[in-house]
């Protein structure tokens, strides 16, 4: 059973006051867009194709890992595909026994959603694989029990979040809507670009108060008027990540140089994310970055595309 899953980007992300629970209040657009971590779920013990690297995630479930940055993904139970799979099988009341190969291109802690990505799909095939026939708001709800942005994964589209983003209201969309996405040599951690954010504001005397949604980017989405999309993207995570990683100034310089719409870190970063006016803007603007130096690597995607789904076995 192979599900394909999407990463995000965070047209707006609007960020409360920290909570007592330790996370923040969000108002959190989230844009699915065409860069795709692929996840086979078979039954256990069956055969191993060539591993980047393989291991076991806990009684019964083994995970292997192959593509975009294999290496950095955990192989236990730190990994969210293993941590989907138990969490399914606890909910379903069955054991677990499942093998998961993850084909990454989602960049691992890019701000993109990767390891939430994977959980969706874990969820996904091992529904299927399992013959649970769970409805999708029960998915969701196990989604949100993993990380704040597992239930986009699930629901892809253009979509705001509230509370810690995991309550979600899909928003209108007359897309699409072409992207450029700046790689960073190396991650960055969710909670630490959170916890810079706070420091940053208490240093500064802010009070961020309630989050709230942008019209202007709502209009802008719904019209699929890129100029005004591009002038609408806001990040309140950017000048913490800017903070932590200063060198992505420059690589939001350079997209803005070379024409970009508009430009913004993605979520927690260090991805930066682009908008162009149209497919060949956006492959003319990574052909710039790639030649100015300034990121591991630049790619075009284009959103909105839908969450998590079955392409093989289903
Ligand atoms: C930055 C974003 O990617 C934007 O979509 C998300 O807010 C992060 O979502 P995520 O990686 O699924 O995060 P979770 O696994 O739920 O939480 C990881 C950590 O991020 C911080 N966190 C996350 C979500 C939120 N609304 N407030 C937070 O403060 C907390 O320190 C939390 O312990
Ligand atoms: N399947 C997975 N793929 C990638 N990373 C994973 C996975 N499972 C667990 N991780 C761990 O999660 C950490 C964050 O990875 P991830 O790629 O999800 O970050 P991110 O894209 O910045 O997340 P977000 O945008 O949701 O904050 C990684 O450093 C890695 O240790």
């Amino acid at each position: 059973m192979t599900v394909r899953v999407p990463a995000k980007v965070n047209l707006q992300l609007a960020v409360g006051p920290p909570r007592a629970d330790g996370y923040h209040d969000l108002v959190n657009v989230f844009h699915a867009v065409s860069l795709f971590d692929e996840v086979t779920a078979s039954a256990a013990g069956s055969a191993t194709g060539s591993a980047t690297g393989s291991g076991t995630g806990g009684s019964g479930v083994t995970v292997e890992v192959t593509g975009e940055s294999a290496g950095e993904v955990p192989l236990d139970e730190d990994n969210l595909a293993v941590r989907a799979a138990r969490a399914l099988a606890r909910h379903a009341g069955r054991p677990p026994g499942v093998r998961l190969v993850i084909r990454k291109a989602i960049p691992v802690a890019g701000g993109m959603a990767g390891g939430s990505a994977d959980a969706a799909a874990a969820l996904v095939a091992c529904d299927r694989l399992w013959g649970l026939g769970l409805p999708a708001a029960r998915l969701m709800d196990i989604g949100a029990e993993l990380g704040s942005d597992v239930p986009f994964a699930l629901l892809g589209g253009t979509a705001v979040g509230t509370g810690r983003g995991e309550r979600l209201s899909p928003l209108p969309d007359a897309g699409p809507f072409h992207w450029v996405f700046a790689l960073a040599g190396g991650g960055l951690s969710t909670p630490a670009v959170y916890a810079e954010c706070d420091r940053l504001r208490a240093a500064a005397g802010q009070d961020p108060g309630e989050p709230a949604i942008s019209t202007a980017l709502v209009a802008a989405l719904a019209a699929g008027d890129a100029r005004a999309l591009g002038a609408a993207l806001a990040n309140d995570l950017e000048p913490a990540a800017l903070a932590l990683r200063p060198s992505l100034a420059g690589v939001l310089a350079a997209g803005r140089e070379h024409g970009a719409l508009g430009a913004l870190v993605s979520g927690s970063g260090p991805t930066c994310a682009f908008l162009a006016g149209s497919a060949g803007r956006a492959k003319s603007l990574a052909a710039a970055l790639r030649a100015a130096g300034v990121c591991r690597a630049a790619v075009t995607a284009a959103g909105p595309v839908p969450g998590a789904t079955v392409v093989s076995g289903g």
